[in-house]
């Protein structure tokens, strides 16, 4: 296994931080991380999708990195995986093999990963959609991967578009996979705090809107200030 680097596991990231994330979307998470200028937003590749869109995956990244199919990296990670954890597999988007199927997932069902995340195609769907854990992908492709070696486990990658450092936060939902720092998890969660408190007010106006209409009381203004300070500036 020449040249292979083999890292160990990052910490994870505390449950007082994952409880907080919990109560958040991926997009309002988005947002927070729009307004800290974090590059992308934290958003891999809109082709990203979930095999089934009813799970939702929060967990503490590690990384492999490989290419052209071969799964050999991802077996090894699989194993030396830990509850709490999410496996982004930096597949380089490759489209000609699947990474990995419904035993490799099942595998990391058992050991209890929180999900995986596949830059690059997977098989099995229907194996893939009845297990517990959630399974991220460009597509599906019916070919076997390579088994070719030796990878690398833990380092920095890029996987859909976005830099994934060790540690970082991923979470995933039916809008697809967002990536927060793990160094500005506080500020982001701060700003997405926020985006929440907003929106829970914007779906009061909506239901008040709506209840004048009904009511057939004088209606309300239904825009949000933002949007009428920018049209009075035109
Ligand atoms: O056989 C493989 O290497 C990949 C696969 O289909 C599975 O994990 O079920
Ligand atoms: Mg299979």
């Amino acid at each position: 296994m020449q040249n292979a680097i083999y890292n160990e596991l990052p910490e994870l990231i505390s449950d007082e931080l994952i409880e907080r994330v919990k109560k958040l979307s991926p997009a309002q998470l988005c947002d927070g991380m729009e307004k800290l200028g974090i590059p992308r937003s934290g958003c891999m590749d809109a082709a990203l999708m979930p095999v089934d869109p009813d799970k939702l995956m929060i967990g503490t990244a590690c990384t492999v990195d490989t290419m052209e199919g071969d799964n050999f990296p991802i077996h090894v990670a699989i194993y030396q995986g830990k509850p709490g954890y999410v496996l982004v597999i930096a597949g380089k988007a490759y489209m000609e093999r699947a990474y990995l199927g419904d035993l490799m997932a099942g595998a990391a069902a058992a050991i209890g990963l929180n999900g995986l995340v596949v830059d690059g195609c997977v098989r099995d769907k229907h194996g893939l959609r009845d297990l517990p854990i959630p399974v991220y992908s460009r597509g599906f492709m019916q070919r076997s991967p390579a088994k070719i070696g030796p990878g690398r486990i833990n380092t920095e990658v890029e996987c859909a578009g976005i830099r994934v450092i060790p540690g970082d936060l991923v979470v995933g939902d039916y809008d697809g996979v967002t990536v927060i720092p793990r160094d500005m998890i506080e500020e982001v969660l701060a700003a997405a705090e926020a985006k929440d408190s907003y929106e829970v007010k914007r779906r009061e106006d909506i239901a008040a809107y709506e209840k004048c209409k009904v009511e057939g009381t004088p209606l309300p203004n239904l825009a949000p200030g933002w949007v009428l300070d920018m049209l009075n500036k035109k």
